[in-house]
Order: C-alpha cells, then structure tokens, then sequence
C-alpha cells in the first residue's frame, strides 16, 4: 500500500516510523510534501524516504493519504488539489471537522483519525471517528494501519474534543509530571537521567497496573498509601493544593481550544 503525508512533522514522522517498523508498509512506498523544501531535503536525507515538489503529486502517488498539516492550513492546502474518490483519506487534524472535510471530499472517503506522539513506541491511544459512509474495505485499512501503532477504538465525533484531551494531548501532562519528578529528585542529589528513568518507569508501571487490574485508580490510591505513611502525605498535599482541580481545568481548557478551532 502506497502511504502518502501531505505535512511531514511531529506527528506525520511518528506515524510513518511505525508504520514502517511494523512493516504495515515498505520506505519506497511512504511519499510525503512540505510546506518547504529545506524540511523535505532534510528529512530526504534523514530518512531515505521519498519528498515530492508538490501535495498533488503525494494524492497522485498514494493509494492512502494522511493530511498531517496544522488545522489552519488545511483549506490552503486542499482547495487547488484533485483527489480521486477512490483515494481514502485520513486527517488528524485536531479541529478540522467532518463538515469541514467534506467542502473537500466525499462523504465515503475520509477519516478523522486521532493519534498520539506515544505511536513512536508502538502505544498510541488512536481514536477513528465512526464514518458510516464509508465501505468495510477502507474501515479495514484505517483499523489496520493505526493498530499497528497501538490501541485502536472508534468514536462519535462529538466525543473526539474530549479524546484529544484525554489522549492526543494528555502524553504532554505526562511528560511533564516525568520532568517534574525528576527534577525534584535531582534537588537531592539524583542524577537527572537516573531519575528520569526512574520516574518513566513508575508512571509505566502505574498505566500498566491500571490496565490490567480490576481495582479502579481511587482503591489503588490507597493501596498504596500506608496507614501513617508517605504516600498519604503526598496525596493530602496534592489535595489540597489543588493537583485535581489544576488537571480537570486543564481539560476543560483543551475542549475550550478544540471547539474554538472546530468553529473557525
Ligand atoms: N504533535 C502531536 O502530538 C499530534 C498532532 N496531531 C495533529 O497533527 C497535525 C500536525 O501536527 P504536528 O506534526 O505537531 O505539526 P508540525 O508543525 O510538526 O508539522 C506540520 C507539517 O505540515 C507541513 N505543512 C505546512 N503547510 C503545508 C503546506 N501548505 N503543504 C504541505 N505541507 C505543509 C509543514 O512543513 P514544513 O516542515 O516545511 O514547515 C510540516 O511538515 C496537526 O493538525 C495536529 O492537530 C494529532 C495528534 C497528536
Ligand atoms: O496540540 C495539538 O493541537 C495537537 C493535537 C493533539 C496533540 N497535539
């Protein structure tokens, strides 16, 4: 299958590396464009993969497109192109809505696909907002090509404001409750990429343990906090300073955002 990427940034690069490490697809058959041609020679040269001069020729090469621009750019970029109906095409584009894809394509051909940063590893958090336009076939294709960069499961658009910020966005808290930790630690002397480690694993762990118990994340809480212990003063403290309220302003902020552009 021929995989093309109109915007070959972060997100683009993440997922054609797992695509190729998976070996969903071959380095000969990934095509991409750039809004440059700086970034399209340099990552030529990185990844020994094919640049092409324009977004025309990635719709003329693929057999599937993933349109893994910024969602401001997507009207620019699609309004002088010709896509065939036969192509299927993937956006995930956080805020370009289905209304607003189908002023480009056909109902029966698209997908809003969201991924995260996590598909690097092969753990992408991959929500497929149901379309049922389209034929078996094509649900096949996008189920298979974004499971073989992690969990797959299928939404209602309406939740998808929600799912960005639960998945799409959420490897960022992460990332930076890693770094917080870390660096705490650090102010006692740990080395920074000791605790590094030592923080990714515990937070590993914790997803993990929550995967696969039965217990819900509130009883693991206290599994944890021993009876005038450690942890409790911990947890007490985040309480009170407002750990939980900070987080669940943080997503209503996300949802804010995306609706913000979904209405542009
Ligand atoms: N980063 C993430 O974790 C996630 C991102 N997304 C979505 O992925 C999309 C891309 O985000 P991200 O990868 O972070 O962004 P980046 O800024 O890293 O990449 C954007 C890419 O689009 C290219 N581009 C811009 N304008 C054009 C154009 N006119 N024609 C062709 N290519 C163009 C840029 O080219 P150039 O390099 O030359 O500037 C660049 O390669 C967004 O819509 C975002 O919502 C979804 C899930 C997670
Ligand atoms: O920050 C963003 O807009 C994109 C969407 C999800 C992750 N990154």
């Amino acid at each position: 299958m021929n995989i093309g990427f109109i915007g070959f940034g972060n997100m683009a690069k993440t997922i054609a590396n797992g695509l190729i490490n998976e070996e969903v697809t071959q380095k000969e058959r990934v095509f991409f464009s750039t809004r440059t041609k700086e970034s399209r020679q340099k990552t030529e040269k990185e990844w020994g993969i094919t640049g092409v001069e324009s977004n025309q020729a990635v719709i003329d090469s693929a057999d599937v497109i993933i349109l893994a621009m910024k969602p401001h750019q997507f009207d620019e970029v699609l309004q002088p192109l010709t896509i065939p109906k036969e192509k299927l095409v993937i956006s995930v584009a956080a805020g370009v809505t289905s209304t607003k894809l189908e002023e480009h394509l056909s109902k029966n051909q698209y997908f809003r696909v969201m991924p995260n940063l996590n598909a690097q590893v092969q753990a992408s958090m991959t929500a497929i907002v149901e379309n049922k336009e389209v034929d078996s076939r094509q649900k096949e294709v996008v189920e298979t090509l974004f499971s073989a960069i992690g969990e797959v499961v299928f939404i209602p658009e309406e939740q998808l404001s929600v799912f960005i910020a639960l998945a799409g966005s959420s490897p960022a808290i992460v990332f930076l409750m890693i770094d917080t930790l870390a660096r705490s630690a650090v102010k006692y002397g740990m080395s920074k990429d000791t605790a590094t480690k030592i923080a990714a694993q515990a937070v590993l762990g914790s997803g993990k343990t929550v995967h696969e118990s039965a217990t819900s994340p509130w009883d693991l809480i206290d599994q944890v906090s021993s009876p005038g212990g450690i942890t409790v003063e911990a947890i007490l403290n985040l309480m009170q300073s407002g750990f939980s309220g900070s987080l669940i302003q943080a997503v209503d902020k996300m949802v804010e955002k995306d609706n913000k552009l979904s209405n542009n």
